[in-house]
């Protein structure tokens, strides 16, 4: 097998069909919803909130609440007040299946949940997927993470209607060293292999460092790329500011931190400070246009176009050209 990351790829353009990138359309479908981009910020304490979700979905965006001190039942009814959609995360405790019943006692219906555990190819994400499919059968079921093709076999087998692949390449991650396992490093050749077998759509999760990591995601079989430290410096951003040299920063911490669990046990998380960059709608519309500008560079017009796009590897045993016969 293969073995890359972003920063050793490089997609290789085709002749352009467009006059104006403004042309090309960077947006996605996923569980019946078009989307503006193929991009949704991690479902994490510092990285969305209720106010956030709230904004992205009235400006057609995905958006992942997180799961953390968070009344999911209310967080739900305030969505559907405000006449949007809404996209929950669960864990897999008895705590989320009184969750799930709640919602059924009261006919409430999330359009989106994710189960968001660790290691995801297990048992116990069977169960709950089998348990919404059976209690709340119209909810759109993510289920993750994973990093094998076996794991996205199970997952769809098992009813999740899409999964979300990546363990440990995320920036506050420490899985890695933590535990000797994952995809840091190799996330990109992870994502190729499982969408190999992949049948639904892949959140690809972890690991984007900059804008043309999307189309990269996308090119190796991604529908949708959750990214975590971009998103979260940003003015918005929950995460506390700090100062440090008359710098600002916002801090970003793991969901596996001991910042985000309240105790040090069986931690794979860590902080960081993130330096503030301005406002997080600016961003998006600079992602849009970069995706824009990707597809336009595959001779395209919409996002799946970059799937047609051949490909180098830059340095390493692997280096050359691949080129799609
Ligand atoms: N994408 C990634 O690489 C990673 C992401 N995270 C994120 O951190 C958050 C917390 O994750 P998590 O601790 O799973 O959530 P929870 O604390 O909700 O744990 C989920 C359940 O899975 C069990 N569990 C967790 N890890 C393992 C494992 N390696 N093997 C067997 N059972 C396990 C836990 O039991 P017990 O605690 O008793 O073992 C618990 O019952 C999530 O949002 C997750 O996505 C965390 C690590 C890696
Ligand atoms: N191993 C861990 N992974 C974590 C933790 N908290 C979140 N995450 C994952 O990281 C991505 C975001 O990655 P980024 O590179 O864009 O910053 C997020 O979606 C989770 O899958 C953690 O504590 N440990």
């Amino acid at each position: 097998m293969e073995i890359f990351d972003y920063d050793n790829i490089l997609l290789l353009p085709r002749k352009c069909r467009v006059e104006s990138r403004s042309e090309c359309d960077a947006g996605v479908e996923l569980g019946g919803r078009k989307f503006r981009l193929p991009v949704v910020p991690a479902n994490m304490k510092t990285v969305v909130d209720e106010k956030i979700c709230a904004w992205l979905a009235q400006n057609n965006y995905f958006y992942v609440m997180h799961r953390f001190d968070l009344d999911n039942v209310q967080f739900t009814r305030d969505m559907k007040a405000k006449g949007l959609y809404a996209s929950i995360s669960l864990g897999v405790k008895q705590a989320d299946y009184a969750t799930v019943d709640t919602f059924v006692k009261e006919g409430l219906v999330p359009e989106y949940i994710t189960i968001d555990i660790a290691h995801g190819h297990a048992d116990s994400v069977r169960d709950m997927i089998i348990y919404l499919k059976k209690h709340l059968p119209a909810s759109f079921v993510i289920a993750g993470n994973v990093a094998t093709p076996e794991a996205v076999i199970d997952l769809e087998n098992w009813g999740a209607d899409a999964t979300k692949v990546g363990v440990g390449p995320g920036k506050v991650c420490i899985t890695k060293l933590k535990t000797g396992f994952g995809t840091g490093g190799w996330q990109l050749s992870a994502l190729k292999w499982c969408a190999r077998v992949a049948t639904k759509p892949i959140i690809a999760d972890g690991g984007i460092r900059s804008h043309g990591d999307i189309a990269k995601s996308i090119r190796f079989g991604a529908s949708m790329v959750m990214i975590g430290s971009l998103f979260a410096g940003h003015e918005e951003s929950p995460g506390k500011t700090v100062e440090v040299d008359g710098a600002l920063f916002k801090e970003y911490y793991g969901s596996a931190s001991d910042f985000n669990k309240g105790e040090y046990k069986h931690v794979e998380g860590k902080r960081i400070l993130e330096p503030i960059k301005g406002k997080l709608a600016e961003t998006l519309v600079e992602m849009e246009q970069d995706v824009q500008s990707s597809i336009s560079y595959a001779g395209g017009k919409k996002l799946m176009d970059i799937r047609k796009v051949n490909y180098v590897t830059l340095g390493g045993d692997n280096a050359g050209e691949h080129l799609l016969m």
